[in-house]
């Protein structure tokens, strides 16, 4: 393992790229999924299991672990990895956009930072750049975010120039109290919103900072798929080839192979999580709703080709009936399914790009879907 962050590009195909981020902690291979583990947990799992699916890296959350446990209390207990068991690296979310999504937002100053009302127990919490920083640390977080602000679409220019000036404030604040940390990261986070000039401006802005990687934010916030892949279009150009782009809460499937093609490494997305404890089933023939009546008496598992159990071993009959009667492991069985599909779609993605045939297997996959699931 490297002692510092080294981001390697092994091989471009078009703009989609093959590459690898090494830290102490372990080897990414980019592209990437990163599941979601927000409070700790990759819901419905055990990450021996996230592990074994293939994903070198999982997502964390600020803004959840310093409402519960709490920041210093992650950190007496001996930080994140021991505490949840998963020694390879973890990227933590900087807290910004969870405030906006879930508490009782009080007040953004571009000064104090956030001031908030917890979504939990109604506690009143501040967030200033400097906060977020320290957090992520105590955690013992290996890869950073900054804390930003992203402006809710559709909203007019002044009030998206305003929060994407603001953000590029905070993310030198952050870049200071970062520090020098060999072997972690801190990324920017490019804000603008659906104007092009203001995206070139953030990305322009945070690139003079010569950070060690930089998101994408601002984007699936509900927008369609053309206008998030007009935003990479613009964006991605303007930030250095040989640093990782992330792109923040993409997405699925069809979002990710688009984003490959416009040359985004790093993905996380509640998707397959979520969607795998509402009863849906991602595969290779498209997606499967076991909540349907029509899989009642279908004794053919989902995908009796798949190396992974929970797709080859277990009938639609049952899955349906767990679904229906809310079991507790119909959730586990999808979302073990569908985090093996999201990361032997980036396998195959990875090997697609070191082939040079990354066209053909983006074409091949979306029309396995198009196929549909008979
Ligand atoms: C796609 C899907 C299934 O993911 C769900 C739901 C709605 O979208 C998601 C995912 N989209 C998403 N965009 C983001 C943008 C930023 C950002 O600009 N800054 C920072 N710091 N973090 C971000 C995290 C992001 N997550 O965001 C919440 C609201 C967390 O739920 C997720 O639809």
């Amino acid at each position: 393992m490297s002692e510092d962050f080294r981001f390697t590009l092994k091989n471009t195909d078009g703009n989609a790229r093959l590459g690898e981020i090494s830290m102490p902690r372990g080897v990414i291979r980019t592209p990437a999924f990163m599941p979601v583990g927000t409070a700790g947990t990759v819901k419905a799992m055990y990450l021996d299991q996230v592990r074994d699916l293939g994903a070198d890296i999982i997502l964390g959350n600020t803004y959840h672990l310093m409402l519960r446990p709490g920041a210093e209390r992650v950190a007496r207990l001996g930080g994140l990895h021991s505490l949840i068991r998963w020694p390879h690296p973890i990227l933590t979310d900087s807290g910004g956009f969870q405030v906006m999504s879930l508490a009782a937002l009080r007040e953004i100053d571009e000064r104090k930072g956030v001031t908030f009302k917890s979504h939990i127990d109604g506690s009143v919490h501040h967030m200033s750049p400097e906060r977020s920083i320290e957090i992520q640390g105590l955690l013992g977080s290996d890869i950073q975010m900054q804390l930003d602000e992203c402006v809710r679409l559709p909203a007019e220019r002044p009030e998206i120039e305003k929060s994407t000036e603001m953000s590029l404030a905070w993310a030198e604040r952050c870049r200071v109290a970062f520090g020098d940390q060999p072997g972690k990261a801190m990324f920017g986070i490019v804000q603008g919103g659906d104007i092009p000039d203001l995206r070139v401006r953030s990305a322009r802005g945070l690139a003079d900072l010569d950070l060690k990687g930089y998101a994408v934010g601002g984007l699936a916030v509900g927008e369609p798929q053309a206008v998030m892949l007009d935003m990479l279009e613009i964006t991605l150009p303007e930030l250095p080839t040989q640093k990782p782009r992330y792109l923040m809460g993409v997405g699925t499937p069809d979002d990710i192979l688009k984003s490959v093609a416009r040359g985004i490494d790093m993905f996380d997305c509640v998707m397959p999580t979520r969607a795998g404890r509402h009863g849906l089933a991602f595969t290779r023939r498209g997606k499967v709703n076991l909540r349907n009546a029509r899989h009642a008496e279908d004794l053919r598992p989902l995908d009796e080709e798949s190396i992974c159990p929970a797709t080859r071993d277990y009938s639609r009959a049952y899955l349906h009936h767990l679904v229906r009667a809310n079991e507790s492991l119909a959730g586990m069985l999808l979302t073990w399914n569908n985090l093996h599909y999201y990361q032997q779609l980036m396998q195959g993605i990875r090997a697609a790009i070191a082939e040079g045939r990354y066209e053909d297997f983006m074409a091949e996959t979306q029309e396995g879907w198009a196929r549909g699931d008979v």
